[in-house]
């Protein structure tokens, strides 16, 4: 895992957005795979500002997202679908339907996660999988306890997760409490993974994804597994990490 660390949300943003841009560049058929959280926000203002202001272009580029709620609709302000096509796909010239998500309302969910696995082996794997990480170590919606061998499937939000999504919702009771993921076996089969954490209160866990041991207890560590890992931290995330070293 090749770690970068830098002063603050901002450097993290424009470090990562570089690394996204190469891709691009060396490849302009790139298949990404994207994350949704505040952590890559900043990420995404820096691609769109890169494509206005220097013409990267999307146009041949296929996007495949981590996640989705289950039961919200793509138009429902708080789907993931909806917050793409907000914070990235409307601002840059990407083809829509070259942009893939979970569908959150699909009657059958078996079917809904069997279709999605099959797309990201058709269209990908993805070239470079963008990945947050919550504080209990999940990435994607992939919680505490769910196995390595996992593919795309339906999960139910562990309580934190809930707790800590209701910032965005206008009551807590709104948070769905299931969600259809990408599996951590679909994530590992990227050929590249960018991981980015920001902030104080994922500094614990930093620590512990650092602390290299590998355990269902903390689905991020699984990516220690995987040879093509760079993990961009920013000062506060790692604080705990840098006052271990002092
Ligand atoms: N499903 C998403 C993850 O893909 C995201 O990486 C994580 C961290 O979110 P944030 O970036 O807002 O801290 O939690 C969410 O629930």
């Amino acid at each position: 895992m090749k770690l970068i660390c830098v002063e603050n949300y901002e450097e993290m943003s424009s470090k990562a957005a570089e690394l996204v841009e190469q891709q691009i560049l060396e490849n302009d058929h790139s298949v990404l795979g994207l994350a949704t959280g505040s952590t890559p926000l900043g990420l995404y203002e820096n691609l769109i500002r890169g494509f206005k202001e220097r013409g990267i272009s999307y146009q041949n580029v296929h996007t495949v997202n981590l996640d989705e709620y289950r039961g919200l609709a793509g138009t429902h302000p708080n789907s993931y679908r909806y917050f793409m096509n907000k914070k990235l796909f409307g601002h840059i010239d990407i083809k829509l339907e070259n942009t893939h998500i979970p569908n959150g309302k699909a009657k059958s969910v078996e079917a809904e996660c069997a279709r999605y696995e099959a797309l990201i082996h058709e269209i990908g794997p993805p070239d470079l999988q963008i990945l947050g990480m919550g504080m209990n170590g999940h990435i994607g919606f992939n919680e505490p306890g769910t196995p390595e061998k996992s593919v795309t499937h339906c999960v139910s939000l562990d309580p934190s997760t809930r707790n800590s999504n209701a910032r965005f919702f206008s009551d807590r009771d709104e948070v769905p409490t299931h969600a259809i993921t990408m599996g951590i076996e679909s994530i590992l089969k990227s050929k590249q993974i960018l991981v980015l954490v920001s902030g104080k209160n994922k500094a614990q866990a930093v620590k512990r994804l650092l602390a290299g041991r590998i355990s269902e207890q903390f689905p991020a560590s699984f990516l220690w597994k995987h040879n093509h890992v760079t993990l961009i931290v920013d000062k506060e995330a790692y604080s705990l990490v840098a006052a271990n070293e002092e």
